[in-house]
């Protein structure tokens, strides 16, 4: 250790060096996060994942590891100031410079998302202005730290936190764009979009307000307004805004002033002359053919910069371009590289890979301990509190924000007679992983509530549920239409097929569907609910005429008025009030067992459905979750969700559920890439 920083919310930060002298930022947690077993468990899974992370723009992971007690990780050691302290001290960026920013943060958010992480806590204090330009740093430990949101305060909060992270989801690369999108706006104004005075208001705007962005135009301002989409499915990725921005010509206001910055590497200044730069010195990678980097002069303008590369880059993905720009030139970077692109440029061939550059005279790269100098000012004239520091609990409670409307449309039951094979989860589309808030008046993005992830993940087919009674894979088995008959007849089609499995089939379909009944164990109770009681059963368990199903159904349950017939029986003068049949009450639960493969699911639906009679239930977490009700009232043929909060690293929930003496336990595998 050769000196202290500077400390933030989660930890101190100490200038180090390595035994081969190389200069290092050491990030020493606070010992309350340490001693937690879930943020060590889950720092493990984000920083191997963060060591994956290379490229330009980005302070590469090096090691890291516990010092009594307490977690670490080393970086590499940036020189610079934050984009935070640069626009406190030096004011608002615009032009070349805030194009500069934008590119190059979105490069290294590419990187970041890319190698299957996601920052989790971006904003103008993990951007580190130097001289080699913008540098992300801190991308390992957002996503482990920022549990106070997932556990319903705002203590982690930002100015740049995205709504879905905010309503409790861990945030993924999504929740990265919109904090990029507001950092920019940061840049640009010196403000956040959506303010950054109190918490309670800041979190309101987020949720309900409309981002002042009149400091933007053209490109920039699209890519901007594109990012804040409230739902995160609609934000476009770094690697597409990349592309984006990078194929255009700088509009009004974005125009890069010649010759005033010297760009981001160390050379002679930027001209309009074509391109990022031809500069011949390889950077980070080991590219072989010289190219274009963002050292020298020229940048932005029209010219070869943007064009081709020549080669795959198989460490960011094969990409979807062979260049934006409309020169002829090498583009940004060229030949192929397994590792980070291709020498100076940008990145190699359709991908993004590679490497700022080190400008004309760049050359190999050298290490930081050659290259930097620490510190580049006394700690001390750094600002105190970046507006990104939120801290201390506010009196706000993110729960409200899921309490919708408990009560979902009952699916069809077709499927719950046979039930589908036990089957993995798969990862649920990117909109139901982050269903969103809707706050009062907001339609423009979905609800978090049962409804929503349910009726997502239902529709479409990958369900992240083992062996549970789905009609997914039925044909037509959506949301039924929200007409009462309709209703009513789904109703009665659930109570037969609960009969039907009580009567013969719950054997074979035990491992999907959980039944609870008054007698306990749903296998133990099938055969007793087959044959029709002799005497009208308990009130709770005796479905309304309307609700019991037709006589005439053909159910595999016995019914006299079918199984003896009574051909010669003249028919009553009077019609007969059709024979009630009572049917215990059932609380379904499902899916009794959930396997969860992404990482960025922090929460599932769970639905209770009551086809019988009407149930009162309890739910009891016996191991690590949080349930958004833990007891309720199902009416008859009714259903309901709720939702089970857990943590996406590799951990298990259990929870039980009982109703009138039964009970049954759902175990959540709560995954990960990585698990
Ligand atoms: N890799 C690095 N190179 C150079 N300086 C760094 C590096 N990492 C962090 N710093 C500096 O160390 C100081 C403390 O960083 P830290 O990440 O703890 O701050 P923070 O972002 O305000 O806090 P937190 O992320 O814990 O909420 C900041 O001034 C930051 O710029």
């Amino acid at each position: 250790m050769t000196g202290r920083i500077g400390e933030g919310g989660h930890g101190v930060v100490y200038a180090a060096e390595t035994e081969t002298g190389a200069r290092v930022a050491v990030k020493l947690l606070h010992r309350r996060f340490s001693e937690e077993e879930q943020v060590r468990r889950s720092f493990g899974v984000e920083l191997r994942r963060a060591q994956r992370v290379t490229g330009p723009g980005v302070a590469r992971v090096l090691a890291y590891g516990m010092h009594d007690k307490r977690l670490y990780y080393a970086s590499e050691l940036v020189d610079g100031s934050s984009l935070w302290e640069v626009v406190e001290r030096k004011g608002r960026r615009s032009g070349d410079a805030l194009i500069e920013i934008a590119l190059g943060t979105l490069t290294a958010l590419t990187a970041i998302h890319q190698a299957g992480a996601a920052h989790g806590d971006f904003g103008p204090s993990s951007v580190l202005l130097g001289p080699q330009g913008p540098q992300v740093i801190d991308f390992a430990v957002g996503r482990v730290l920022d549990r106070p949101l997932a556990a319903g305060g705002f203590a982690g909060a930002s100015p740049f936190t995205a709504p879905e992270h905010l309503a409790g989801t861990i945030p993924g690369p999504e929740s990265d764009m919109f904090a990029w999108a507001g950092t920019i706006v940061y840049a640009a104004t010196g403000r956040a979009p959506f303010g950054q005075d109190s918490v309670p208001a800041v979190v309101n705007r987020i949720l309900n307000g409309v981002p002042d962005l009149s400091a933007l135009s053209g490109t920039l301002l699209d890519a901007v307004t594109a990012c804040l989409d409230r739902n995160p499915a609609r934000r476009p990725a770094a690697r597409e805004l990349l592309a984006r921005l990078e194929g255009v010509e700088p509009g009004p206001g974005l125009t890069p002033s010649p010759g005033a910055d010297p760009g981001f590497g160390p050379g002679p200044g930027r001209t309009p002359s074509p391109g990022f730069g031809p500069g011949p010195g390889p950077d980070l990678g080991p590219g072989t053919v010289p190219g274009p980097n963002l050292g020298p002069g020229p940048n932005l303008g029209p010219g070869p910069g943007f064009g081709p590369g020549a080669g795959p880059d198989p460490n960011l993905g094969p990409g979807s371009r062979a260049g934006s720009g409309a020169g002829s030139g090498p583009g940004r970077g060229a030949g192929p590289d397994p590792g980070h692109g291709t020498g100076p440029g940008y990145g190699s061939g359709p991908g993004y890979g590679s490497g700022f550059g080190g400008g004309p005279g760049g050359g190999p790269r050298v290490p930081p301990s050659e290259t930097r100098a620490w510190p580049p000012e006394p700690p001390a004239a750094r600002p105190a509190a970046p507006p990104q520091a939120y801290s201390g609990p506010i009196p706000l409670s993110s729960r409200p924000l899921w309490h919708g409307s408990e009560e979902v449309p009952p699916p069809q039951a077709g499927p719950a007679a046979s039930p589908p094979p036990a089957a993995e989860t798969t990862v649920p589309p990117a909109e139901a992983r982050h269903a969103v808030p809707s706050p009062a008046g907001g339609a423009a993005f979905p609800r978090p509530d049962g409804d929503r992830l349910s009726s997502a993940a239902e529709a479409t087919g990958p369900i992240p549920v083992l062996g549970a009674d789905r009609p997914s894979t039925t044909p037509g088995s959506g949301l039924p239409p929200a007409s009462a008959g309709g209703d009513r007849q789904r109703r009665h089609r659930r109570t037969r097929v609960i009969v039907a499995v009580a009567g013969g089939l719950a054997l074979a379909s035990a491992a999907a569907i959980v039944a609870i009944t008054s007698g306990g164990d749903p296998q133990q109770q099938a055969p007793e609910a087959a044959p029709p009681p002799p005497a009208p059963a308990q009130s709770l368990a005796t479905p309304s005429a309307a609700e019991s199903p037709p006589l005439t159904d053909p159910t595999p349950v016995p019914s006299p008025s079918r199984t003896t017939p009574e051909p010669t029986k003249t028919p009553e003068p009077t019609p007969k009030a059709p024979p009630t049949r009572a049917v215990k009450p059932v609380l379904m639960v499902s899916p009794a067992r959930i396997r969860i493969r992404s990482d960025y699911i922090s929460y599932v639906n769970i639905k209770l459905r009551a086809p019988g009679g009407a149930v009162r239930w309890r739910a009891t977490i016996t191991e690590g979750s949080v349930l958004s009700s833990s007891k309720g009232h199902i009416r008859a043929g009714s259903s309901a969700t709720i939702t089970a909060y857990g943590t996406p690293y590799c951990s298990t929930s259990k929870v039980r559920f009982t109703s009138n003496g039964g009970s049954r336990t759902v175990t959540i595998m709560w995954g990960g890439i990585l698990c």
